[in-house]
């Protein structure tokens, strides 16, 4: 039995804030804003997850009004996401990412996000594939005002 999930989600960006994507802290003049730390990948990979096993949207489990998740380690998150995923005795068979940045330069990042993504998802990073894109300079990612990112999961259920 295999389920698909998709997520998409968008920080805005500003100054005076960490750039976190996918668990990794990223030098930039920039950081993403959120009720949590605005992990914008962390968040796409945990509602890709809850999409697949039908159980609605990170906002559904971790409201932005509770204050127990202002500043939320979105890494604790995702933890939550994956207990539940495995509960309805699912594993992953592939994730696949897209960060949509116009800036800073992801590249050199994306091994460690990928592991850290296999660590939370307790998985190979084999599993795992982020990649970015810029929008050419068009849109609100174009412009520099937010970081947009997009996860697709494929869903297998246990056999052993
Ligand atoms: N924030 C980003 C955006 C893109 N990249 C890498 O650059 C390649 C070219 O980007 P295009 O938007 O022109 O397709 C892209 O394939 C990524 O490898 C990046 O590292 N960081
Ligand atoms: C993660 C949560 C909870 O702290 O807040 P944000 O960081 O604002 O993120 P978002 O993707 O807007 O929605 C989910 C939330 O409820």
């Amino acid at each position: 039995m295999f389920r698909i999930g998709q997520g998409f989600d968008v920080h805005k960006l500003t100054e005076g804030r960490p750039l976190i994507i996918g668990g990794i802290t990223i030098p930039y003049e920039k950081g993403l804003i959120g009720h949590s730390d605005a992990d914008v990948l962390l968040h796409t990979v945990a509602d890709a997850c809850l999409g697949a096993i039908g159980a609605g949207d990170i906002g559904k489990h971790f409201p932005d009004t509770d204050e127990a998740f202002k500043d939320a380690d979105s890494a604790k998150l995702l933890e939550h996401v994956w207990k539940l995923v495995k509960e309805q005795g699912y594993e992953l068979c592939n994730a696949d990412c897209t960060i949509i940045a116009q800036k800073p330069k992801m590249a050199p990042y994306i091994g460690a996000m990928r592991e850290r993504i296999a660590e939370l998802l307790e998985t190979d990073p084999s599993r795992i594939n982020v990649k970015a894109t810029t929008t050419e300079k068009l849109g609100f990612a174009g412009r520099g005002e937010g970081i947009a990112s997009q996860v697709a999961v494929l869903l297998q259920k246990r056999t052993r």
